[in-house]
């Protein structure tokens, strides 16, 4: 089953990069995602090497942004593609069909086109403004999921649709009851003194209405 809470990781450096996403498995993250913007590839290749044995020792979830041939090369669990990245049916040639690719969103549309493509979940965003992204797609609101989502619901799409985007953790009730699977967040886990409290609480939201 996939995790209800992915970390996408953040940092200048790579052990700044390192610091944080072994602070977040340590927390009780299970899924993380790591984005490492604007590296050599050098760079990319030596955190992403960190990175996946970090989370085979958590058994976490090891996700690689953007780069579909570093995800090949380091054999990561897979890979999240946006909107101006490598084409999801490409990906899926590439990394065959045991490999995660996630594809982002900000429309109904883009969700059906990375069904039609076979992504396995999607990031729609973002949900309020965001200093972590540089470039956003309009920002969503609640409003923005509720309609999306209902869209999704008519239409039968089953795979998993997380929220991203500036998300705190007083959003993820009223985000959960929009429909959707789960959530992508950085900062907030990045920034918090007291990760475990922090996840801990995350999770209890996240999982509140699953059956065990
Ligand atoms: C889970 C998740 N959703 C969306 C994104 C955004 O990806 P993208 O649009 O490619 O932007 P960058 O992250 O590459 O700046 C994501 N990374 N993860
Ligand atoms: C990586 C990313 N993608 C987004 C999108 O809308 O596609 S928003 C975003 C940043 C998420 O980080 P934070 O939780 O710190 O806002
Ligand atoms: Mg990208």
């Amino acid at each position: 089953m996939y995790s209800k809470l992915q970390y996408i990781s953040q940092g200048e450096t790579i052990d700044e990069q390192l610091r944080n996403i072994h602070q977040a498995l340590d927390a009780g993250c299970n899924w993380v995602q790591m984005r490492f913007k604007n590296q050599t590839a050098k760079n990319a290749y030596t955190l992403a090497e960190a990175v996946k044995s970090l989370c085979e020792k958590y058994t976490a979830n090891f996700i690689v942004n953007d780069d579909l041939h570093l995800t090949k090369e380091i054999d990561a669990d897979g890979v999240h593609l946006g909107l101006t990245d490598a084409k999801i049916n490409d990906a899926r040639m590439l990394l065959g069909t045991s490999k995660v690719i996630g594809g982002t969103a900000n429309t109904f549309e883009d969700i059906q086109n990375h069904v039609k493509n076979g992504c396995n979940y999607i990031g729609l965003g973002p949900f309020r403004f965001t200093a972590t992204k540089e470039k956003l797609s309009p920002i969503l609101g609640l409003s923005g999921y509720f309609d999306i989502l209902q869209k999704a619901k008519k239409n039968k799409i089953e795979i998993p649709i997380y929220a991203i985007g500036g998300i705190t953790l007083r959003d993820v009730s009223p985000l959960m009851e929009t429909g959707i699977f789960g959530i992508a967040v950085s900062g907030i886990i990045t920034e918090s003194l007291e990760k475990k409290i922090l996840i801990q609480q995350l999770n209890e939201k996240l999982y509140a209405n699953v059956i065990v």
